[in-house]
């Protein structure tokens, strides 16, 4: 074989992976087998809902992403079109696209890390919980997928209500005796996102100098934001502290209000989901001091899943930290929250044990 040939099969190749609608393979995008792009040391990244508010700039966001080498990104509809597009993008990781449910347990295989922004959003008027018929069916499914193709990677769970979901995906890989407790991560990152910009508006302060401890779970009152313990170290009046407290519960419903009926918070979230997913990557690079908040299996409080910080590292989380101390008024918020709490997680447990 000459060099022309050389050159005629790779255009070839390339070319028949263009569009893989026309030719009716309207699945596995196989733009991913064109020459790998310098990514081959990363790791392997899927995304399952990738079409959808959130997963579409979240694939881009890890797109750009130089720890991940092989990016598949899967949901029911419209991949091919979400797929060819971030392909086009001059960055390393090699971008693949899966199609229905045919096509989950190959967008699976392999992964290093799995994120989950599959299912339906709030509009307005709803709760979280009242996304829970719809969504706990397709957690449920997604995981049982990753428990058969991908028991050994970090999930990152960001379908609502995610105070259910963690639980439901947890007695999922129970039951294909897959269950790490430590790879399993409610992402509550955009909460303490949302802390950190509001807290900093109030200080006048550059929020990425702002840290605030969120303890809890995802939804209106189970989220505690910790404003004794923000870094750095500050103080707010009686009434800054209740206006924070409640812009910060009800910052998804702010954004649900001001979509009025388009949808929930998906850029912001994209933005926070690839802040978490970054700190688990470096995590599994072997980076030490990684810490986040996460919602996880935890025996930080009585409850079987709560938030609080995690530190990260290979294995998922490596060690819980303490509440520490909370003042009079977090206290009960924290009360308040593990009522709420500890009814989601029945919940979820007990939907996915039927
Ligand atoms: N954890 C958080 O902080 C947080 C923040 C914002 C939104 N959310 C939640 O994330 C979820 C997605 O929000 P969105 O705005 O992206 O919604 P969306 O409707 O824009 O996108 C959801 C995507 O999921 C896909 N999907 C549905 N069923 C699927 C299945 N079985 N397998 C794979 N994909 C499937 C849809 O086709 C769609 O593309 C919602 O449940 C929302 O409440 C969580
Ligand atoms: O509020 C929602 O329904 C979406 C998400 O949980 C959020 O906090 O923005």
């Amino acid at each position: 074989m000459g060099p022309n040939s050389d050159a005629s099969e790779r255009i070839a190749r390339i070319a028949s992976h263009l569009n893989p609608m026309e030719k009716n393979e309207c699945c596995s995008l196989r733009v991913g087998n064109c020459r790998s792009k310098g990514g081959a040391s990363g790791f392997k990244v899927a995304i399952l809902g990738a079409a959808g508010g959130i997963g579409q700039s979240l694939s881009m966001l890890m797109k750009m992403n130089p720890l991940v080498s092989v990016l598949h990104l899967y949901d029911v509809v419209n991949t091919p079109g979400v797929t060819a597009d971030i392909s086009h993008m001059d960055t390393a990781a090699v971008v693949r696209g899966f199609l229905g449910q045919k096509q989950l347990e190959d967008a699976l295989i392999g992964m290093d890390l799995v994120i989950i922004p599959a299912g339906v959003p709030r509009k307005p008027g709803m709760t979280r919980d009242d996304l829970f018929n719809i969504n706990a069916g397709i957690v449920k499914t997604l995981c049982e997928a990753i428990a058969k193709c991908c028991p050994k990677a970090i999930v990152n769970l960001i379908s609502n209500p995610v105070n259910s979901t963690v639980p439901i995906a947890a007695e999922v890989f129970k039951r294909a005796g897959t269950y790490d407790p430590n790879r399993l991560l409610g992402v509550t990152m955009l909460d303490v996102v949302r802390a950190n910009t509001f807290v900093a508006e109030v200080l006048g302060l550059d929020p990425r100098e702002v840290d605030v401890p969120v303890v809890g779970g995802h939804a209106g009152v189970t989220i505690l934001p910790l404003l004794s313990q923000v870094k750095p170290p500050c103080s707010f009046t009686p009434k800054e502290i209740v206006y924070l407290t409640e812009r910060i519960q009800n910052g998804g419903t702010e954004v649900v209000e001001a979509k009025a009926g388009a949808g929930s918070a998906t850029l912001s979230m994209a933005y926070a989901a690839v802040k978490f997913a970054d700190a688990c990557l470096r995590a599994l690079r072997g980076d030490a001091g990684i810490i986040e908040c996460a919602y996880v299996d935890s025996k930080v409080t009585e409850l079987p899943f709560f938030a609080s910080k995690v530190r990260l590292g290979r294995g998922g989380v490596e060690e819980f930290f303490p509440l520490g101390p909370l003042n009079d008024y977090e206290r009960e918020g924290l009360e308040k929250a593990k009522k709420e709490l500890a009814v989601s997680v029945e919940k979820g447990i007990s939907f996915a044990r039927k």
